[in-house]
């Protein structure tokens, strides 16, 4: 276990009684305003001290208020990376990064400088002041910075919210390297669930500072009801994929997923690279036999596996296909007009275009 969080902590009116625990090398703690993300992500770096409680970061135990344990936020060996990177404007980025440091003793430096600037892609930046970077780039410094401290756990408290969608865009292939070869385990706060689906092997949800579900990301984002906040129908399944070829004459490129082929917009990565493919929920429709005739490119066949009937008109029906966990949001009526049952066997249709581009991360094969 990477994190173990059971803690209760009242502030103002707000009761904080959270529990989970997480092996993912990428932790992402998602809810709504006001849930208590950040409360969490403070009690685990010190800077809120929980009432009652025990927090383990890598079998350390850093809070126990039982056993009269509170290791003070200066011995805790967590790195920190804020919203705005909180870079030393006097100084230049070689020394920002270098400031990392000085708070880890001598024989507990073992991150390697150049492995650090290799990783975020900042080599070339190192003379030059916070002040001339664009928000990405000091983000990007700004976890150097975290790192070089040799932490044991990477906080992330909503890194990314600050920037515009081409600077995000810029960002997650470094987080995504760090979450694959960085060998610090993260915990990020996110409110996009786009994000998450990307960047997150773990899922915390939280909701008015309790934890409502908690898991592995494919597990937890299939259950769309989990991200109703998000919007009526954000969330759906995490499948990883290879790319198999490309079709260029049509811009398109052909993933292959446990489920199937995959046809999708044109992406720009070799044949061979793994990734993480976001299906959401509502852009599949099922259909009792193999379609003919129709327009979209990709037709999965699988077995409904359960039906997530929460009581409104749309419900979700799990399916696997060969493997790969999807899920479809159809309306009750057609639950029951189609006579959508666990274990009947049904085609899920998807239109390439409706694969989310934002949500499109590499992976670590081992990952999912
Ligand atoms: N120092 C404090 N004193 C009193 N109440 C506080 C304090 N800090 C936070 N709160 C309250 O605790 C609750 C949880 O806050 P927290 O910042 O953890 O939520 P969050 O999920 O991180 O929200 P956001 O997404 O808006 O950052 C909120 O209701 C907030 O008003």
């Amino acid at each position: 276990m990477i994190l173990g969080v059971d803690i209760r902590h009242e502030q103002g009116g707000f009761v904080l009684q959270a529990r989970f625990q997480s092996g993912g090398r990428l932790t992402a703690l998602f809810g709504p305003s006001g849930s208590g993300k950040t409360t969490i992500v403070n009690a685990i770096g010190g800077l809120v001290r929980p009432e009652h409680g025990r927090i383990v970061v890598q079998d350390r135990v850093l809070i126990d208020t039982e056993m009269d344990v509170f290791v003070p936020k200066h011995r805790r060996r967590i790195g920190y990376v804020f919203q705005e990177g909180r870079l030393f404007p006097h100084l230049d980025v070689r020394r920002n990064l270098l400031f990392g440091r000085w708070f880890t003793p001598r024989r507990e430096r073992t991150t390697n400088f150049d492995h650090v600037v290799d990783l975020l892609g900042i080599g070339h930046l190192l003379a030059r002041r916070p002040s001339t970077l664009s928000g990405g780039e000091k983000q990007r410094v700004a976890i150097g910075r975290a790192l070089l401290a040799d932490p044991q756990l990477l906080l992330m408290d909503e890194p990314l919210a600050s920037l515009d969608e081409a600077r995000k865009a810029e960002i997650y292939p470094y987080i995504e390297r760090l979450r694959d070869e960085g060998g610090v385990p993260i915990v990020l706060v996110s409110h996009s669930v786009a994000e998450i689906a990307r960047l997150a092997t773990s899922i915390v949800v939280l909701s008015e500072g309790r934890v409502t579900a908690s898991g592995s990301a494919p597990e937890i984002l299939r259950h769309t009801n989990l991200f109703a906040q998000a919007g009526p129908a954000e969330a759906g399944a995490l499948v990883e994929a290879r790319v198999l070829r490309h079709e260029d004459g049509y811009g398109l490129t052909i993933l292959q997923a446990k489920a199937g082929p995959l046809t999708v917009p044109r992406i720009d990565r070799p044949a061979g690279t793994p990734l993480r493919v976001r299906l959401r929920a509502r852009d599949i429709i099922l259909s009792l036999h193999r379609p003919e005739g129709l327009s979209a490119l990709n037709v999965l066949p699988g077995l409904i596996s359960s039906i997530d009937d929460t009581g409104g008109p749309s419900v979700d029906v799990m399916l696997d296909c060969h493997g790969d966990g999807l899920v479809a949001r159809v309306t009750r009526k057609s639950v029951s007009e189609l006579g959508l049952v666990p274990g009947l066997s049904v085609h899920a249709i998807i239109k390439s275009i409706a694969f989310d581009p934002e949500a499109l991360g590499t992976v670590a094969p081992q990952d999912m």
